[in-house]
């Protein structure tokens, strides 16, 4: 989807990939990566995610990344916040105390940006991109991610189509994606029939949820 038609669905509020709760999946599983408070966390394609509130009230910074102005508008205003707007390089920073978010396009970032951030969240933004970007996305953030950097991904996949004995399509694309500079372990498998986040228009189906912990390792 190119941005201009991310854009107009935030005008039109065609969000049904909002959710309306904090994904259960981050604090089961963000412990893994043995962080600490006070640390920074990026979270690309952000939108107005609520799982940004849960870093913020465990003590984290947090800088997100999101294209419309109008869904960080509306995660400020959701929360009483009037948050102060600045220009960095081609992006429009919206800033109040630990929550930055920069309005502009992630594959803008540079290698400066990056700098002090100590892990990723990725809920929803990978995925959100056409397969054919995806590897310019995983490319993007290698070249420039400091050393140590680590990587919570969650990925959702309709497996309607697919045997049970069948190694899923995703495994594959995300060892295929990130092996070259992350070290790939994944932490939790689930299935379960619910609406697929970035189909919200169409009925519950099958569903496997996956959470991958990342190890940056190397600059391929
Ligand atoms: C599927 S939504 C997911 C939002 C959020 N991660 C969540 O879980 O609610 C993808 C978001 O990424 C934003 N987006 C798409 N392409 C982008 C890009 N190149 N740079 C920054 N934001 C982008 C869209 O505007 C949209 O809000």
């Amino acid at each position: 989807m190119s941005n201009q038609r991310w854009k107009n669905k935030w005008k039109q509020d065609d969000i049904g990939f909002h959710q309306l709760h904090i994904n259960p999946l981050l604090p089961q599983f963000w412990p893994n990566l043995n962080l600490t408070a006070g640390d920074t966390v990026l979270v690309p394609l952000c939108g107005k995610s609520l799982d940004m509130s849960w870093f913020l009230a465990e003590g984290y910074k947090v800088i997100g990344i999101e294209l419309s102005n109008i869904a960080i508008q509306a995660f400020f205003a959701e929360r009483n916040i009037v948050p102060t707007r600045s220009r960095h390089g081609r992006f429009i920073r919206w800033q109040h105390d630990d929550i930055q978010i920069w309005c502009g396009d992630l594959f803008d970032l540079s290698e400066a940006d990056l700098r002090g951030v100590s892990a990723i969240y990725d809920c929803a933004a990978l995925t959100a991109l056409p397969p054919e970007s995806r590897i310019q996305y995983v490319r993007h953030l290698s070249t420039m991610l400091p050393a140590d950097i680590q990587l919570l991904l969650l990925t959702t996949e309709s497996i309607d189509t697919l045997s049970a004995e069948q190694p899923s399509v995703i495994d594959s694309e995300v060892a295929s994606l990130f092996q070259s500079w992350f070290s790939v372990e994944l932490l939790h498998g689930n299935q379960c029939i619910k609406v697929d986040p970035e189909y919200p228009e169409e009925s519950a189906r099958l569903l496997e949820e996956k959470v991958y912990r990342m190890q940056f390792h190397a600059v391929a």
